[in-house]
């Protein structure tokens, strides 16, 4: 509406508008009238009277208190009457799928005029459309839905089936087949880790953690299982309408009683006198994704040991909202079973075999976290890099302050080794099989997320430092910052906690000590 209605105008006439009734303000070289909005301020109607921004060029002050998106904001796009007579905005708005200009805001390869061997054109290729994607389909809605506490919006996920992202989510392998990804842009057969990485790290730029978990985390874990030892009659019923984005699936083992203690589940499935049917009695808490399950990948206690089985909701399947530090977008519940009848056709892998189907996926599982914490690493240093810059305190820029800068450069080193870390491990997945990456890389991935996930919680307490006040506050400047900090130990917990997994990488390092090594 502003937009036929622009006028333009000089500093002097902006300068007359500088009343309580009449009141104009310069940002950017844009005019805004605040004469109506003035008493709707969310920061006061005294600041805007002050005589250094009624009338005046209030850019340095507007963006000293306010983020750029709430211009953005349709209700304060209304207040835009017109510009400035020979300026031109600089503060331009964020435009869909481009590369961010701030250091270290975007990994080595993607920051013009360094290189990488890791990635190729087509790899280059795939980032651009995926970075797009995430800005124009998912940005907004990951937003709303992490304030409203909603799932994704179903069209969200119709748009991912459509360019078969929930497919390529569970990364390389025969599910790809016969699969048009991304419109064509990469054939099945040469899709790899790099690009199941670039997909990971573009969809954390969402900034919310929950809606991170939410865009199918559940489905990532939970259908691998069926993928690898599911019937040919199941998979066919199950994993189509899973990649399409109709149905959803998330993984059930950890217990109340248990823990993560797989061995120790006591969640029972009995077979029926006939044979013919699981009855399933127990309970699983913080499972991802489970509000909205229409499938459960169930970790059971069977006469023969583990075993897992795969249960559709239906009669005896509850499932209860657990609220976390973050949205219930996320879909963690508490679920129980009762009496649920479950085919024996919907066994997975060998009955008494579950330990190896659970443990098949954890390096997979664990290497996705790891792509997603380095990359929201970086994000907050975009974060801090913008606001120390734009932030004035005592007259100077926050940056000018050296205990600043040497937090930041805490922050960089720690994402950048991250990042480098990772992408040497991606490049050993993306030539070794999956077996010999279950024998080499456990250990690897393990120390990797480990270390990352202590970086993460380092970066999250030093920008709390630096984004002071605002740190802890949801809304306003340093919005993604509070999330940050409050969610940030979710990676650490999920898929195996810190100590746990530093400990198997020493212990599997120790495996392969040579026997006559000495000092
Ligand atoms: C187009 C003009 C403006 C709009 C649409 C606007 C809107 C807002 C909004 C939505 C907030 C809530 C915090 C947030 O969500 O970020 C806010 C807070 C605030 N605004 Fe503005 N504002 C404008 C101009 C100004 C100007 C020129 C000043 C002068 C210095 C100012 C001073 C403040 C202050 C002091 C706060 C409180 C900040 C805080 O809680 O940290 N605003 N404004």
């Amino acid at each position: 509406m502003a937009a036929t209605t622009l006028k333009e105008f000089t500093l002097e006439e902006v300068a007359q508008h500088n009343t309580p009734d009449d009141l104009w303000v310069v940002i950017d070289a844009k005019v805004y009238n605040l004469s109506r909005f003035k008493d709707l301020h969310p920061g006061g109607l005294a600041v805007l009277l002050d005589e250094e921004v009624a009338g005046q060029d209030a850019t340095e002050a507007f963006y000293g208190l306010h983020r750029h998106e709430v211009l953005e904001r349709p209700q304060y796009k209304r207040l835009h009457i017109g510009t400035i007579q020979g300026q031109k905005s600089v503060l331009y708005d964020q435009v869909a799928g481009e590369i961010s200009q701030v250091p270290y805001a975007e990994p080595t390869w993607l920051t013009p005029g360094y290189f990488s061997p890791y990635y190729s054109d087509n790899h280059r290729g795939f980032q651009k459309v995926v970075r797009r994607f995430v800005d124009e389909v998912m940005y907004d809605d990951a937003q709303a839905r992490e304030e409203d506490g909603k799932r994704p919006s179903q069209h969200v996920f119709d748009k991912m089936a459509e360019i078969n992202m929930h497919a390529m989510r569970l990364g390389p392998g025969k599910h790809l087949q016969g699969r048009t990804l991304m419109g064509g842009l990469v054939k099945p057969e040469e899709f790899d880790y790099f690009h199941e990485l670039i997909i990971t790290q573009e969809l954390v730029r969402c900034g919310q953690r929950g809606y991170g978990d939410a865009m199918l985390g559940g489905k990532v874990i939970g259908l691998p299982p069926v993928l690898n030892f599911g019937s040919e009659e199941l998979k066919a019923k199950v994993v189509p309408e899973v990649l399409a984005g109709k149905k959803f699936i998330c993984l059930a083992i950890s217990e109340a009683m248990a823990g993560s203690d797989v061995m120790g589940l006591q969640t029972t499935a009995k077979l029926t006198e006939d044979g013919k049917e699981w009855i399933i009695n127990g309970s699983k808490k913080w499972i991802t994704n489970a509000t909205f399950a229409d499938y459960f990948t169930v970790g059971c206690k069977t006469d023969d040991g583990l075993t897992v089985i795969l249960v559709e909701r239906g009669p005896g399947v509850e499932t209860r909202q657990i609220k976390t530090s973050y949205s219930t977008t996320a879909g963690t519940a508490y679920v129980t079973f009762d009496d649920v009848h479950v085919p024996v056709g919907n066994t997975l892998g060998q009955v008494g075999g579950g330990i190896f189907v659970i443990l098949s996926n954890f390096n997979h599982e664990r290497w996705v976290m790891c792509c997603s914490s380095a990359r929201c690493q970086r994000s907050i240093i975009d974060e801090c890099l913008k606001w120390t810059s734009q932030r004035k305190a005592f007259g100077k820029p926050l940056i000018s302050q050296p205990v600043i800068r040497s937090r930041i450069a805490g922050m960089i080193a720690r994402t950048e080794s991250v990042q480098s870390w990772l992408e040497n491990i991606t490049y050993q997945m993306t030539h070794m099989t999956y077996k010999q990456q279950a024998e080499k890389l456990a250990g690897p991935i393990g120390f990797l997320k480990s270390y990352s996930t202590q970086c993460a919680q380092d970066t999250a307490r030093d920008a709390v430092q630096i984004f002071g006040g605002r740190g802890i506050t949801q809304t306003g400047m340093g919005r993604f910052i509070e999330h940050y900090y409050r969610t940030v130990t979710f990676d650490s917990l999920l898929g195996g906690a810190e100590d746990v997994l530093a400990d198997l990488g020493v212990r599997q390092a120790i495996r392969s000590m040579p026997k006559n090594a000495r000092l």
